[in-house]
């Protein structure tokens, strides 16, 4: 298996994110030492996915310290720092639930908040291995109790793997999973607005996983479910409501609307730092709006008439009704069941994964 990647890295004086607007034909490190930058990176998605965000924004409060001390910042300014990290993306839960931990620990100096910044980077992985195994064990005997028994086609939509997170992956942890257990044939990786998120990430992660797998167009995924290709789709999440709603990339709901009519599984991996219980249902999540350029144009050029205007939202709401089942590090609710966060996941209390499950 290929080294783990780390999207996000502290450096010991700054941070290290992978350019992901350059992959898949350039792997390149961009160094970063100031918030401004930091601010950009996140909002043109060099880096990006709701939890690799929520390790840059818990670094981002570091980041903000330094600078501040270089810059001889007040400590009204250096906060003003970290509340713009912490604005730069509305919709995922995890960037502001990174910073807020983080700030915890403001008052004790920078050792303290990186040492909370690493233990939020730390948490992250160890969830995602959980989510990939209880995933995969779930997803294998519902299948088993529907009569299949062979290797799975699995569809996913945008990227969720080591570059989206901390390291291994959500959903893409859980796909992991099934290859390594030589239960997998082959992925859909649907290609993902606004940058292809799935065609260059996915794919990308995919083959070096040497994992069988097409891309396609978003909009050839109801389709290829309809047409019984696919046995179950896991996606991520950016913040799931106290109902089980659910905000992921923009083009999920369209997926999730298909496994429903094809009745198969529809899954969403996501750690419980992406579920937000303050928030009630999907109605009252901030659906990033990003510009419209990037649906009127392509690679820079414009292809849309001059006078036509774009939409461009980068995310939308799943229904907690069409969520089969919702994998956290905890184990396993099913949600379109009943199964409900919000009654399930009290986060205040350790909850065992038998009794999710
Ligand atoms: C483990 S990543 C989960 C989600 O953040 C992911 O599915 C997604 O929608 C990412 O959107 P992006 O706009 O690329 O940040």
């Amino acid at each position: 298996m290929p080294q783990e990647l780390r999207a996000v890295d502290w450096t010991g004086s700054g941070l290290a994110l992978i350019d992901q607007t350059l992959l898949p034909h350039r792997h390149e490190t961009m160094a970063v030492h100031d918030v401004d930058t930091l601010v950009d990176a996140i909002q043109r998605l060099v880096v990006r996915g709701a939890p690799a965000i929520g390790a840059a924004g818990a670094y981002g409060v570091a980041l903000a310290i330094i600078e501040g001390e270089r810059e001889g910042w007040t400590e009204a300014e250096v906060r003003a720092a970290v509340a713009r990290v912490r604005e730069a993306r509305p919709t995922a839960v995890n960037l502001m639930a990174g910073v807020d931990r983080v700030m915890t620990r403001f008052a004790e100096g920078l050792d303290a908040v990186l040492e909370e910044a690493a233990a939020v980077q730390r948490e992250d992985v160890a969830a995602n291995r959980a989510m990939g195994a209880f995933g995969a064990d779930w997803l294998l005997a519902k299948l088993q109790q529907a009569g299949v028994e062979r290797p799975l086609r699995i569809l996913t939509h945008c990227n969720t793997g080591a570059l989206a997170t901390a390291g291994w992956g959500t959903a893409l942890g859980v796909i992991r999973e099934l290859h390594a257990r030589g239960r997998l044939e082959v992925v859909y990786a649907d290609e993902t607005r606004p940058l292809l998120q799935g065609s260059r990430l996915t794919a990308w992660e995919l083959v070096q996983e040497g994992i069988p797998h097409y891309v396609q167009a978003d909009g050839a995924a109801a389709g290829t479910i309809l047409r019984g290709e696919v046995d179950a789709a896991i996606v991520g999440a950016d913040r799931i409501a106290a109902n089980g709603d659910t905000a992921n990339k923009v083009g999920t709901v369209g997926v999730a609307l298909a496994c429903a009519d094809a009745g198969i599984p529809f899954l969403v991996a996501a750690p419980t730092t992406t579920v937000d219980l303050a928030t009630g249902t999907g109605d009252e999540i901030h659906i990033e709006l990003r510009g419209e350029a990037e649906v009127l144009e392509w690679a820079g050029v414009r292809t849309a008439p001059a006078e036509s205007r774009g939409h461009n939202p980068a995310f939308d709401v799943t229904p907690g009704r069409l969520v089969t089942g919702l994998v956290t590090e905890r184990g396993v609710l099913e949600v379109s069941a009943g199964e409900l966060p919000g009654d399930r996941l009290n986060m205040g209390r350790s909850v065992s994964s038998s009794e999710l499950r």
